[in-house]
């Protein structure tokens, strides 16, 4: 049997191991992704936390500043000489204050640091002053004229041309507020008030430090035009990463335990459904059941459909559906079909049938598509017609849509060498009803749902119906499958259905029994109740 020599494991190898290293894989990428996705969160909020702590702290330093400038508005009007004490007192004791002032035109001539002097203002900020000079300024500055060590902020309030005052808040408190805040994790912060110069603390050299670009932050008060600048180092980010995937990763060991645990065992159902398979052929465990069709226009039994058996050898049962999937999906349905003929052709040396018996197989989509299935089915019918049995090839509706042309090819030359051919549970699959034009087809096949509403669908079957008439208008003989009631048969009888098989005629058996079956009640009329309740 030449499909038998596919050794075991070969089929879908690959396929297990990269379904095995997905297994391990996946879980612990998916702790990679989510464990970046925390950390950026956390790096987020971070930046908030920092940005709005400085900025806190900038606004209270800033609102001192400004009720003082508010404050020295009172000595207006007033000679230096004689606010100078007062200048000097309050520089020194209000805290923050690096130099109070008052100021003249574009002159400051008065201040607590200068004393009695008139030194042009942008002098003592050592910037250009703005034109014409805002009635309330503050800016932040690299450094002053009295202090060329530190930055400093400046806040100005000049009402009119001839008096305005000043402070300058020395930048060390905010360095030191910073400083504080962002030196345990290497934050770069920087802090600017107006369009002035930015105030940085921390580490300044992003390339070497390899800065991350998004970890940046800039928070503005909008009545003082603070901005606040947070960048957070990669190494933070990595840290922060590295620490949710290792609290992460015992969890993705579990998960990628049960996963591959999970594939080992569906593989193995797999290899060893595959394997028992094989065996089962082996050691002889399958055999053919034949349920006989009957033949409503001479009335006896025109032919059988065979049905494949699996009896284990504890004498477990397995269904057709089943072993009939999994044959097909494990690549081993050729190989049983093959090994089916070689039962078939065991079983019809027993029989003797009519001249015109057909015996109806079903045939795997799969099958068709191979170059040696018009060989095979010729090989089986040459050991079955000195039996006079026919074959009629019962084909899915799957088979005729793959490859149309090569299958249409096989069964236009196998249907002039005397096969017949039926499409099988029609109306289940997705054939486009053009193919029961195009296809060389003698039989359509009802599927047994179809006959099932019969008795269900209280005198309404209209799916049934057109599929009568259709095969009726394309000139195809019908056979009505689970046929299982007296009202069923007289349905479709009525309706010109030329094969019945079901239940109701006889039930799948063994080829012994079917000998004996054929002998006592093949060659008469079935034996039907009459129904009383018509419905046509
Ligand atoms: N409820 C009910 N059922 C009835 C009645 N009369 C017959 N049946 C069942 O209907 C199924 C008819 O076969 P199918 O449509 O070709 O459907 C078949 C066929 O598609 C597949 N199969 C069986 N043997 C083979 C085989 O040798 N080769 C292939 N490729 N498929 C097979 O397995 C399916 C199931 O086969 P089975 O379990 O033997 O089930 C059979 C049969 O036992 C009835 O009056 N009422």
């Amino acid at each position: 049997m030449k499909g038998l020599a596919i050794k075991s494991g070969e089929v879908g190898l690959p396929r297990y191991l990269l379904l095995l290293v997905a297994a391990v894989l996946l879980p612990l990428l998916l702790g990679v992704v989510f464990s970046f996705v925390a950390a950026r969160q956390e790096i987020k909020q971070e930046l908030e936390t920092t940005s709005k702590a400085i900025l806190h702290q900038a606004e209270s330093i800033s609102r001192q500043a400004w009720q003082m400038v508010s404050y020295l508005g009172r000595f207006r009007g007033q000679l230096c000489p004689e606010v100078l004490p007062e200048l000097v007192r309050l520089a020194t004791l209000s805290p923050y204050f690096r130099s109070l002032g008052l100021i003249q035109g574009q002159d400051m001539y008065c201040s607590s640091i200068a004393g009695d002097n008139r030194i042009p203002f942008n002098e003592i900020i050592i910037q250009p002053l703005p034109s014409p000079f805002p009635v309330l300024w503050n800016t932040s500055l690299r450094v002053t004229r009295g202090v060329k060590t530190r930055p400093a902020v400046m806040f100005s309030e000049m009402p009119s041309a001839d008096f305005g005052a000043f402070a300058i808040v020395d930048a060390q408190y905010l360095i030191d507020i910073m400083s504080a805040i962002g030196s345990s994790q290497n934050y770069l912060l920087g802090i600017k008030f107006g369009e002035g110069y930015l105030i940085e603390e921390g580490h300044p050299d992003r390339q070497a430090f390899g800065f991350i670009s998004p970890s940046h932050h800039r928070e503005s008060a909008a009545h003082d035009a603070i901005s606040v600048d947070v960048t957070i180092p990669a190494s933070r980010m990595m840290r922060l990463w590295w620490q949710g995937f290792i609290t992460f990763l015992p969890f993705g060991l579990i998960i990628s335990f049960i996963f591959v645990s999970f594939v080992r065992s569906w593989q193995q159902r797999k290899m060893s459904l595959k394997d028992e398979l094989r065996k089962g052929m082996l050691n002889n465990e399958f055999a053919v059941h034949y349920q006989p069709v009957y033949d409503t226009v001479r009335e006896r039994c025109g032919g059988a459909e065979a049905l494949l058996r699996w009896n284990r050898a504890g004498g477990r049962s397995i269904s057709p559906d089943v072993f009939i999937t999994a044959a097909e999906s494990e690549g081993l349905i050729i190989p049983l079909t093959l090994h089916l003929f070689q039962l078939l052709a065991a079983d019809v040396r027993h029989w003797q049938v009519p001249d015109d018996f057909h015996l109806g197989i079903n045939i795997a989509a799969e099958h068709i598509q191979h170059p040696d299935f018009a060989d095979d089915i010729r090989r089986l019918a040459a050991q079955l017609s000195p039996h006079h049995v026919k074959i009629t090839l019962e084909l899915t509706e799957r088979s005729l849509i793959s490859n149309t042309s090569d299958v249409m090819l096989k069964l236009t030359q196998l249907r002039k060498e005397g096969f017949l051919i039926a499409i099988d549970d029609f109306g289940t699959g997705h054939c486009s009803l053009s193919y029961l034009q195009t296809f060389p087809l003698d039989y359509l096949k009802i599927d047994k749902g179809f006959v099932g509403t019969i008795e269900s669908a209280a005198n309404d079957t209209p799916i049934l119906d057109t599929i009568i008439s259709l095969s009726k208008r394309l000139k195809l003989a019908m056979v009505a499958e689970g046929v299982s009631s007296a009202e069923e048969y007289q349905y479709l009888k009525h309706c010109g259905v030329e094969y019945m098989q079901g239940y109701l005629y006889a039930r799948p058996m063994a080829s012994r029994q079917f000998v004996y079956w054929l002998q006592e009640r093949g060659e008469g009329p079935m034996e039907v109740a009459p129904v009383y309740q018509g419905r046509h």
